[in-house]
């Protein structure tokens, strides 16, 4: 009883004073970890695995604490560069507590959200429709055999957002999942809470939980037991699936002496939406194997980009029209023993001011229905969306947008 608490007063002096523009936010199962200063900042490019993993330990080095931990995000694009925050010591936090305090706080300070005000699509759906139309004419010619295909949307609010406010929304509307929030150098603050572990790396252990074909879940019991039977069933999410596993099984098998995955998938659930799952486990042949060598290699994995994997770069980036950034990229943190846990950036946004920008994809496949595709970028949307309490506010004002362009 004393010790939780001393846990909880010590949780309330730190949380005076977070500030999300400046510290990282990571949740790991039950814990949370957030940065304290001193921290230092650094960049680099991810193209060179060996010269990634190499900047990381000189960094890491540099702090004299055994306990110094570097928090990342990798971009989609290996063309562009990762961005770490390395801390002497990351605060821990119990997840339940750092919740209620959090969430405290807020009711203290009387936070409210300000409304959604404006709109605008950066894929509308007629582009993003045409784009799974286009995708289609290349798995017929066997150009490709899948590609992950995004839309970005930009929200406009009356006034400027607080991420601790989107912060506490994602924690207690989505209870389960990997919370995260990362202050950029583009003085914006990447945040969301993402279903999808690419990978956790300790000691010789390595686990990976990759997703990929979803639905959309119902209010209604009966309705959520034929939509998961239905998923379960269905030939077209478990092939999107399979080309995920296939192509991540070849990437880790070097690296593992022994490496598990189940025959077939079973079904993990968000607050919104229904995902086919695999947990693949793996020991390492070796302990010392830094957990974004491989992390790093894995990604971007079919779920988030296509397969062939370098075919689908290029189109990705025609189709949608836009460079993804962070979007679909990864997240995480390493210590200095190379271990540590990598997610993947979806139900996200990027917040900056009066402004969020958020992202929804899905895997298109030869079988796929475009309008189906575009209600489930829809229905991922959601997550973000509520966190910002602008669900109901976003459908009206496309709505009202569609009547003006039809
Ligand atoms: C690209 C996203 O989801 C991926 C992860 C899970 C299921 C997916 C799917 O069913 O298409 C996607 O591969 C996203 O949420 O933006």
């Amino acid at each position: 009883m004393l010790s939780e608490i001393s846990a909880l007063q010590s949780t309330n002096t730190t949380l005076e004073s977070i500030d999300l523009s400046q510290q990282a936010f990571f949740v790991s199962g039950t814990r949370c970890f957030l940065t304290q200063r001193p921290h230092h900042r650094f960049t680099t490019q991810i193209k060179d695995h060996d010269v990634l993993v190499s900047q990381l330990k000189r960094e890491l080095a540099k702090c004299s604490s055994n306990d110094a931990i570097a928090f990342g995000v990798l971009p989609f694009c290996k063309t562009q560069q990762a961005q770490f925050i390395v801390t002497e010591q990351a605060h821990q936090y119990d997840k339940e507590t750092f919740k209620q305090w959090i969430t405290a706080k807020g009711t203290l300070k009387q936070d409210t959200m300000p409304s959604l005000e404006r709109i605008s699509h950066r894929q509308s759906q007629h582009h993003y429709e045409s784009a799974i139309r286009e995708a289609k004419k290349l798995f017929a010619n066997e150009q490709l055999e899948k590609i992950v295909l995004g839309k970005q949307v930009d929200l406009y609010f009356e006034a400027p957002l607080s991420p601790e406010t989107i912060l506490t929304n994602l924690l207690t509307q989505s209870p389960s999942g990997f919370h995260f929030s990362f202050p950029t150098e583009q003085n914006s603050t990447l945040m969301g809470v993402s279903p999808e572990l690419l990978l956790r790396k300790h000691g010789q252990a390595v686990l990976s939980n990759p997703l990929a074909g979803s639905a959309k879940r119902s209010n209604d019991k009966a309705m959520e037991f034929k939509l998961k039977q239905a998923l379960m069933a269905s030939k077209k999410d478990r092939y999107e699936h399979a080309v995920v596993l296939v192509e991540m099984s070849q990437v880790l098998q070097p690296w593992c002496q022994k490496l598990t995955i189940p025959s077939s998938p079973s079904l993990l659930s968000t607050a919104t939406m229904w995902h086919l799952s695999t947990e693949v486990e793996g020991q390492l042949a070796d302990a010392n194997t830094h957990v974004l060598a491989l992390a790093n290699r894995l990604h971007p994995t079919p779920a988030l980009c296509g397969k062939p994997t370098a075919d689908a770069y290029p189109w990705i980036h025609s189709l949608e029209g836009e460079s993804r950034d962070f979007f679909s990229g990864i997240v995480g943190w390493c210590d200095k023993h190379g271990n540590g846990e990598w997610v993947v950036v979806i139900r996200s946004g990027e917040i900056s001011a009066n402004h969020a920008r958020l992202f929804a994809g899905a895997g298109i496949v030869a079988a796929s229905d475009p309008t189906a595709e575009w209600l489930e970028t829809e229905a991922k949307l959601s997550t973000m969306l509520n966190a910002l309490e602008s669900n109901q506010a976003y459908h009206q004002l496309s709505q009202i947008k569609m009547r003006a362009t039809a």
